[in-house]
Parts: C-alpha cells; sequence; structure tokens
C-alpha cells in the first residue's frame, strides 16, 4: 500500500473452515488487484492458543476463545486509516505469535469464522457473504482435501465435524442473519438419492433493501421463474441444468432467490446465461464470463459457486465504486 486511502471499504467473508473462503478471495484480489486488497483471518483473534484451548476444553469456534473487544479496535482503527499491530495465530504450531504491522488499504477483507457474530465488528462492515455449505457436502469436500492432502482417514474428518458441531451452529452459522448475501451449497436435486456430491445445487440469496445494492435477476425483477437453458445455446449432460430465480424470506427478511443446480458443459458458453442476467454490475458485456473463463481450474468454476462468488464478486466492486465514487481506480485486470 503506497498512500493511505481515503475511504477504507470493509468486507466480511464468513463461514466454517474448508468451505471455500480461500477460493472466493482469490477471486476477489481479480476485481480489486491484490495490492489494493488486505485479508484479515480472524483466526488471529483468537485469545487462547491450541494448549490453552484444550485445557479449558473449548473449541476455537466459542466467543471464548477470542477477543472481540481487540479485533474491534483494529477492525475499526483500519477503517479510519490507521495503523494496527495485529496478533497472529500460528496454525502450524497452535501458538499466537508476535504480532504484525497492518497498514490501512482501499478494501480490507475480514474472513474466517465470526466476522459478523459481535454487533460492533458487524456495525463497521460495508458488504458483507456468508458461505453456507450443506452438511453433506462440507464432509464430501473435507474427506477429499483432508484425506488427499493431510494425511487424515474419513473417520478422523468426520469425527472433526461432528465435534465442531455444536459450536458451529451456536456461534457460526446464527451469522448468517446478518449477511447481505448468502451462497449455499446443497446437494443437487436432480439426481435422486445422489452420494457422490459432484453435482451440486446453489442458491444465491440477495438481501432486499439494502441501500445501494440491487440484487441480481433472471428475466423479470420480482418474478418467479425456473428456466431450463440446455438446448441449442447451451450445452448439457446428465443430470441437466435447472436455474430458479424469486422472491423469498429468509430469517424474516425479503430476500431475492438465483439458484443453479447441475453442472455447466462449457463456461464459453455461459455467455448465454449471463445475457439474460440483470443488475449483474459488470462493466461491459460478457465480463461474468470473462472472469469464470479467467480460472476455470478453481473449485466450483463449473457450478453455481464459482457463478455466485463471481457475481458476489462484482456486487463487492460496486459497492466500492459507490463508496469511493472514484470508479476508475479499481479496474478488472484483462
Ligand atoms: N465451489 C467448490 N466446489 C467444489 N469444491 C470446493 C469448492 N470450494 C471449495 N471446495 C473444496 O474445499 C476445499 C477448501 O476450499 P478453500 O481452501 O477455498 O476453503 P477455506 O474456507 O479457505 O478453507 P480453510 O479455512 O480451511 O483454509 C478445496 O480444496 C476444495 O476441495
Ligand atoms: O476453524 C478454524 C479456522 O477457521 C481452526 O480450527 C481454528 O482457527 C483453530 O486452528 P487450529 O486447528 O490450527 O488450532
Amino acid at each position: 500500500m503506497t498512500s493511505k486511502p481515503d475511504r477504507v471499504v470493509l468486507i466480511g467473508v464468513a463461514g466454517d473452515s474448508g468451505c471455500g473462503k480461500s477460493t472466493f478471495l482469490r477471486r476477489l484480489a481479480d476485481l480489486f488487484g491484490a495490492e489494493f486488497m488486505t485479508v484479515i483471518c480472524l483466526d488471529d483473534y483468537h485469545s487462547l492458543d491450541r494448549k490453552q484451548r484444550k485445557a479449558a476444553g473449548v473449541t476455537a469456534l466459542n466467543p471464548k476463545a477470542n477477543n472481540f473487544d481487540l479485533m474491534y479496535e483494529q477492525i475499526k482503527a483500519l477503517k479510519e486509516g490507521n495503523s494496527i499491530d495485529k496478533p497472529i495465530y500460528n496454525h502450524e504450531t497452535g501458538d499466537i505469535d508476535p504480532p504484525e504491522r497492518i497498514d490501512p488499504n482501499r478494501i480490507v477483507v475480514i474472513e474466517g469464522l465470526h466476522p459478523l457474530y459481535d454487533e460492533r465488528v458487524r456495525g463497521l462492515i460495508d458488504f458483507s457473504v456468508y458461505l453456507d455449505i450443506h452438511d453433506d457436502v462440507k464432509i464430501a469436500w473435507k474427506v477429499q482435501r483432508d484425506m488427499a492432502e493431510r494425511g487424515h482417514g474419513y473417520e478422523d474428518v468426520l469425527a472433526s465435524i461432528n465435534a465442531r458441531r455444536p459450536d458451529f451452529e451456536a456461534y457460526v452459522d446464527i451469522q448468517k442473519q446478518y449477511a447481505n448475501v448468502v451462497i449455499q451449497i446443497l446437494p443437487t436435486q436432480l439426481i435422486p438419492d445422489d452420494k457422490d456430491r459432484k453435482i451440486l445445487r446453489v442458491r444465491l440469496l440477495q438481501r432486499e433493501g439494502i441501500d445501494g445494492f440491487n440484487p441480481v435477476y433472471l428475466f423479470d425483477e420480482g418474478s418467479t421463474i425456473d428456466w431450463i437453458p440446455c438446448g441449442r445455446k447451451l450445452t448439457c449432460s446428465y443430470p441437466g441444468i435447472r436455474l430458479h430465480y424469486g422472491p423469498d424470506s429468509y430469517y424474516g427478511h425479503d430476500v431475492s432467490v438465483l439458484e443453479v443446480d447441475g453442472q455447466f458443459e462449457r463456461l464459453e458458453e455461459l455467455i448465454y446465461v449471463e445475457n439474460h442476467l440483470s443488475n449483474t454490475a459488470t462493466r461491459y458485456y460478457g465480463e461474468m464470463t470473462e472472469l469464470l473463463l479467467k480460472h476455470r481450474e478453481y473449485p466450483g468454476s463449473k457450478n453455481g459457486s464459482g457463478l455466485f462468488q463471481v457475481l458476489v464478486g462484482l456486487k463487492m466492486r460496486a459497492t466500492y465504486e459507490r463508496l469511493t465514487a472514484q470508479r476508475p481506480q479499481v479496474a478488472a485486470k484483462a
């Protein structure tokens, strides 16, 4: 970061560990430019190290193991344009390491288990997303990653998810009611009793009535629409693709829901879907498809999760531009 920004825009990305936050952040860096975006992992505000948590019998998800006062003070300071000395939680050793200096940046992203838990921190956030992964999908992803990369067995992965569940439900899951948008990742409804979890049903819940945020819609704003786009312009293989759009209620709030069940065969053809979406906050025709094509190797690129991560990123960019009113400063890199 070279000079102090006039306005720090604060973005919250909430979700359990292994829910796709890193993938989402990589997509955001494309939109903002890595140098203009500083990511703070909220694990750094664990107040108890691994040994202390074990001794106290609490998990890292429990507020008792986190310093929300310090989190609030430091995030507020960054938002006001001041540097902070942020603690570091070391995942390799389980210790809390000496702090590091963090300077404010144009975009500060706070990501982790609790960005929306503390009312004071929540009040500082300009735009937030909660990544909500169905348990069956979470297990499938974690098994795939932890068995392949970390040498864990299936039973260990399952046991660790089960052990976290009570605190996850009490302290993490409850935050989704506060998010501007929620990306839900669910088992497909296109294959009866699917056990593979390779084909996913992904829903984007977009809160209505937020200043400056206009939900993305399909064909006709406010209508309820079911669309099977497979045919001449979109190649589909088994079990096909189904899109849905319509109004709903979520934790007592009005939301617009956009849903994709199934997998895209040829990413280039997404331009056909983009053509029928409105309020995408793209700068030019085809930008959404282009952003997806740029990283076709990212997990989820071929299903609704990649598509909705890109759409949420575009909405975050629009929020940045609205709040700073300096549109040309953040340019999507070609
Ligand atoms: N959209 C997706 N579709 C399929 N698999 C996915 C998707 N997103 C994430 N995954 C799987 O989940 C794993 C974890 O993703 P990622 O590293 O982005 O999550 P994370 O929330 O940052 O995790 P952690 O907090 O543990 O670092 C990936 O390696 C991949 O296997
Ligand atoms: O949920 C987590 C991160 O999102 C971790 O479980 C938490 O931060 C504790 O880390 P570790 O297991 O390395 O001690």
